[in-house]
C-alpha cells in the first residue's frame, strides 16, 4: 500500500507512465535526487540546434540543453538519454543527464578523430543484412565489432528473405551468418511477407533497439513493419542529387506497439569504427579463444613459437577468411585509435569497459567456458 514517502518515482516501474519508454528500477534510483529537488524525469527523443524534446509523464516537453556540459561533445544530449528537465522556467532547462548504459559513437570526419554521440542507452543493435544481395561477411564483422563496442546486445537480421526462393538455401545463408556471429542470434526477415517480423518484435520487445545497415538493406521498411505505421519514409528510388537524405521524422525515438523502443537517428547510417577493439575482440572470440592458448602472452601470431593460433590455421580448425578479416579490422582499429585523443578515450573505456567484460562473461558462461585465472 501507499507510504508516506510515495512519490512518483516510488511508483512500481510496470505501471509508471515512462515504462513503455524503458523506465526501470535502475532509472528510477539513478532519478530519486533529482525527483527531491522537483526536477521530472524524461527520455529524450530527439535533439536539433540546443534544443531536444523530452517525453516525460506529462507529455513531451520541449527543453534546452546549454546547462548540460556542451563543450565535450562526448556529453553532449542525443537520443535515448534519461534526463531531469526543470519544468518551471522558460525556457525550460535539461538540468542532469542520468548516466547512460550503453552509447553508439562515431568518429566524425575531421582530421583529429573526435567522438560523436549518436544513440544512448540501447539495448539491442539489429544489424540489418539484405538477401537480395550477396553476403558480404566481412561487412557484417564491422557492424558487429561496432555493436559490441557500444554495448548493446548485437541482432543480425537477415532482410528481404522472400527473394531466396528455397528454404535449404535460406538455412545455409542463416549457418554462414552464424558462423560469422559467435554468441549472436541470426533471424532471417520479410517486411513484404511479414515472415519473421513477430520473432524479430518478440525478441526486441523487452529494450531499447537501434537498426544498423547499409543503404538499402531494408531498415526503414524494417521499422515500418516493427512499428505497424509509416514512421519512416522508404526511399524507392535512390536520391541522385543528395538532396532530401534524411526525410524528417517528428521523433527519433518510437515505441513499437508489440513494447519496446526503436531509435532511428540519421547519423546511425553509416556508422565507422571507433576504438572498437574490444568489440573486435568479441566478433572473434573464437580466434582470442585460440590466442589464449599462445606461448607468449603478447603473441601476435605472426611467426612465433607456440603459437595457438597459427596452429589452428594449420590444422583448419580456424578459418583463414576470419583471421584475414580479424587483422583488417585490427589494423583499422588502431589508425582510428592514434588519431584519437586519449582523455576522451580513457573517459570511454572507463564507463563500458565493466559492461563489456560483463557481456564477454555471460558469452562464455553461456558455451560453458570457464574464464582462465
Ligand atoms: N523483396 C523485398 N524488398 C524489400 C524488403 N524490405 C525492403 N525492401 C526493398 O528494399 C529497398 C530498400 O529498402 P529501405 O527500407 O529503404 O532500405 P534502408 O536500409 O532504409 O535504406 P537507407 O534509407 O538508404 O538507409 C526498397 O526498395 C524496399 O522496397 C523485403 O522484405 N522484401
Ligand atoms: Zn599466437
Amino acid at each position: 500500500m501507499f507510504n508516506a514517502s510515495f512519490n512518483s518515482s516510488s511508483v512500481s516501474t510496470a505501471q509508471h507512465p515512462l515504462a513503455l519508454y524503458g523506465w526501470d528500477e535502475g532509472w528510477a534510483a539513478e532519478f530519486a535526487p533529482y525527483d527531491q529537488q522537483g526536477l521530472v524525469a524524461g527520455r529524450v527523443v530527439r535533439v536539433d540546434r540546443g534544443l531536444c524534446d523530452v517525453v516525460t509523464a506529462d507529455g513531451v516537453m520541449r527543453a534546452d540543453t546549454e546547462f548540460v556540459v556542451p563543450r565535450d561533445p562526448m556529453k553532449v544530449v542525443c537520443t535515448g538519454d534519461w534526463v531531469a528537465v526543470d519544468p518551471a522556467g522558460d525556457p525550460r532547462y535539461v538540468r542532469t543527464l542520468l548516466p547512460r548504459r550503453t552509447a553508439f559513437v562515431r568518429s566524425t570526419s575531421s582530421k583529429r578523430s573526435e567522438g560523436q554521440i549518436l544513440a544512448a542507452n540501447v539495448d539491442h543493435a539489429i544489424i540489418a543484412v539484405s538477401l537480395a544481395v550477396e553476403l558480404d561477411l566481412g561487412r557484417i564483422e564491422r557492424f558487429l565489432a561496432l555493436a559490441w563496442e557500444s554495448g548493446a546486445q548485437p541482432l543480425v537480421v537477415l532482410t528481404k528473405a522472400d527473394l531466396v526462393p528455397d528454404a535449404t538455401g535460406l538455412s545455409y545463408l542463416v549457418e554462414d551468418v552464424e558462423n560469422t556471429a559467435p554468441g549472436v542470434q541470426v533471424l532471417p526477415v520479410s517486411s513484404a511477407t511479414g515472415d519473421g517480423v513477430d520473432v524479430l518484435a518478440a525478441v526486441v520487445a523487452g529494450g531499447t533497439s537501434v537498426l544498423l545497415g547499409v543503404s538499402g538493406a531494408g531498415k526503414s521498411t524494417l521499422a515500418n513493419a516493427l512499428l505497424g505505421a509509416e514512421v519512416m519514409e522508404v526511399q524507392a528510388t535512390r536520391d541522385v542529387d543528395g538532396k532530401g537524405r534524411h526525410t524528417t521524422t517528428t521523433r527519433n525515438l518510437l515505441v513499437m506497439p508489440g513494447g519496446g523502443v526503436l531509435i532511428d537517428t540519421p547519423g546511425l547510417r553509416g556508422v565507422g569504427l571507433w576504438d572498437a577493439e574490444t568489440g573486435v575482440g568479441q566478433v572473434f572470440s573464437e580466434i582470442e579463444a585460440f590466442a589464449a592458448e599462445c606461448r607468449f602472452h603478447d603473441c601476435a601470431h605472426e611467426a612465433e613459437p607456440g603459437c595457438a593460433v597459427l596452429a589452428a590455421l594449420e590444422d583448419g580448425s580456424l578459418s583463414v577468411r576470419r583471421m584475414e578479416s580479424y587483422r583488417k579490422l585490427m589494423r583499422e582499429n588502431r589508425r582510428i585509435v592514434a588519431k584519437t585523443d586519449a582523455r576522451m578515450r580513457a573517459e570511454m573505456r572507463k564507463t563500458w569497459k565493466a559492461r563489456g567484460a560483463e557481456g564477454r562473461a555471460n558469452m562464455e558462461a553461456k558455451r560453458g567456458k570457464v574464464r582462465k585465472p
